[in-house]
């Protein structure tokens, strides 16, 4: 039986602690996340999606409730401590790369990543070689646009840069919050089959919050629907191979 790589027990989040009237964001919710799930997150506006990602980063501390990674009591972790072993991508292309510094430069920063290491332009050259190598392997897009400042890409390339660089160094886990949702259809189309190879490829464990039912049924191995702070419903791949997308509609009406 295959150990999770993350679980969240009993996980509580309250705000506005401080008055009279204090709401639960997440509610007592359970999720155990085994190594290579991909998992694909649903639920309405407000259901709770982002601040469960918020919370497993780290940004925010849970009232009540313990996570555990690797049965390590993480619960109090630093976003830092837990960027070792944990990346992600937002839904604005603006955040995940930095907009003066070029496309080789934001690589560089996302290999060096963790390493408590300087920043050195000089080791540029000889990484930039190995980047090109690489790229040309993936055929991806951004090959001829290494010394571009980001500032200057397309939201849609800058995207697929932040996906990139978040999965660089192969983290164990990934989270992707409604990460093509400011993209056109085809741009958006064509970052889900590059993540979903990347995905593919190197066994990488992943949640990801969608909007889109055809994606959240077509893609990962498991899908989750979040309501008011709860996990409340959790399918299996051979479970949501038989649901059709008006089956999954049916959940939020
Ligand atoms: N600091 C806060 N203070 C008060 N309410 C908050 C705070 N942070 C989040 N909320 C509320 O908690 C609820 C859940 O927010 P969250 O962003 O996690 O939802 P979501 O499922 O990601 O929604 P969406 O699909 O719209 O992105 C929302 O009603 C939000 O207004």
């Amino acid at each position: 039986m295959k150990q999770p790589i993350l679980e969240l027990k009993n996980i509580t989040t309250m705000v506005n602690q401080q008055t009279n009237q204090p709401v639960a964001i997440l509610q007592n919710l359970n999720l155990a996340v085994y190594p290579g799930d991909f998992i694909t997150v649903l639920g309405t506006n407000g259901a709770g999606k982002s601040t469960l990602f918020e919370t497993i980063a780290g940004n925010i501390v849970p009232t009540y409730g313990k996570i555990k990674y690797h049965q390590k009591d993480i619960t109090q972790w630093s976003v830092t401590k837990r960027t070792r072993f944990l990346s992600q991508v937002f839904q604005d292309p603006k955040l995940g790369t930095a907009p003066r510094m070029t496309v080789a430069e934001n690589l560089l920063l996302a290999a060096k990543r963790g390493q408590h290491r300087g920043f050195h332009l000089r080791k540029l050259k000889s990484t930039k070689v190995k980047m090109i190598q690489s790229l040309q392997q993936m055929q991806h897009p951004l090959i001829d646009k290494l010394d571009l400042p980001t500032e200057n890409l397309s939201g849609g390339q800058r995207q697929s840069l932040s996906f990139l660089m978040a999965t660089l160094n192969q983290p164990e886990i990934l989270l992707l919050d409604e990460h093509t949702a400011a993209l056109d259809p085809k741009s958006s189309m064509q970052l889900m089959a590059q993540t979903a190879q990347k995905i593919a490829q190197e066994h990488l464990t992943c949640l990801m919050i969608t909007h889109h039912l055809e994606d959240a049924l077509k893609y990962g191995n498991r899908l989750i629907i979040l309501q008011e702070g709860q996990v409340v419903l959790d399918l299996s791949q051979a479970q949501k191979s038989q649901l059709t997308k008006e089956q999954l509609a049916g959940y939020f009406i």
